[in-house]
């Protein structure tokens, strides 16, 4: 056996034991998963990464190679939560709910703490058409892009394991709703008139309140559109007073919550 042999075969018992540690560090991973589950304690916990990055670093031997080593402890984390993401939620998260209800927020904050493939219908549809929505109501009109938006529902009706942030009018067609709820559960953002307003006042990229917006027109929108987002719903979520980490904890707690 040459020297360059020798020296592979050095990697290759390395490999053989850092692979069956990730297999034996995935299975426990699965086990303190039905623990916490069946004791109803929060399933993903950010502070507690950093706790098992900062031990498993200060074991190293070789300071130099920490930073390479914390990127792949981070990679094992994030394949860790997907793993578990996939055992916990194989159904798409559908959030819907009005304006400024935190939608495209929360779906790409849910989407990074249980490292799931998320879609923003809104962004979808801007990417499709080369432009933005208020360009496109005003260039073509509503109607125009509630055909846009029904057409890309159906597009993504298949996906599995995906966080889905729809436009805030996806419950005007009952066929939108229908779609989604095939292989998604449907969890509606709640916010008061006044939340909404504070939140998207100085927004101007929604073009059915950009000249009327203010709480009362709002409210009056949201009173019109109230029944629709409660039918579709399986879940609701009131967002007034949490913050996005919050009210993504509670949307994972409430699915979990029921098998529904
Ligand atoms: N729970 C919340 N607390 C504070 N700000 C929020 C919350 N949810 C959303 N926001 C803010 O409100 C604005 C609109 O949110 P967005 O996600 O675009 O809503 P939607 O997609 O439902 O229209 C953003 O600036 C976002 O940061
Ligand atoms: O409520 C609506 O009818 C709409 C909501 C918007 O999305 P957000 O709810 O994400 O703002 C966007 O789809 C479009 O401006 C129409
Ligand atoms: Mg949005």
């Amino acid at each position: 056996m040459n020297q360059l042999e020798k020296l592979r075969q050095e990697i290759d018992s390395c490999d053989q034991i850092i692979v069956r540690a990730l297999e034996e560090r995935m299975k426990a991973a699965m086990k303190v998963l039905d623990y916490k589950r069946s004791k109803g304690i929060p399933i993903f916990q950010p502070e507690r990464e950093q706790l098992v990055l900062e031990k498993a670093l200060a074991q190293l031997t070789h300071k130099d190679f920490s930073r390479e080593i914390e990127k792949i402890y981070l990679e094992i984390m994030r394949n860790s939560r997907k793993l578990q993401s996939k055992q916990l939620f194989p159904y798409n998260i559908v959030l819907i709910g009005f304006m400024g209800a935190g939608k495209s927020t929360v779906g790409a904050h849910l989407s990074k703490l249980l490292e799931m493939e998320w879609i923003d219908v809104d962004q979808k549809i801007e990417v499709h058409q080369g432009m933005k929505i208020h360009e496109m109501f005003d260039v073509y009109g509503e109607a125009y892009f509630r055909d846009i938006e029904t057409q890309v529902v159906h597009e993504i009706q298949d996906r599995e394991n995906t966080i889905l942030s729809c436009g805030g009018g996806v419950v005007l067609r009952a066929e939108n709703i229908e779609v989604l709820k095939k292989n998604g559960r449907v969890v509606l953002l709640q916010a008061e008139a006044e939340t909404i307003y504070g939140r998207i006042k100085d927004d101007c990229s929604r073009p059915l309140l950009r000249n009327q917006m203010t709480v009362s027109a709002i409210a009056h929108r949201l009173e019109e559109r109230k029944q629709r987002y409660y039918e579709a719903a399986d879940y609701i979520i009131d967002t007034d007073d949490k913050d996005i980490p919050a009210v993504c904890q509670e949307i994972i707690s409430e699915l979990l919550k029921t098998e529904k």
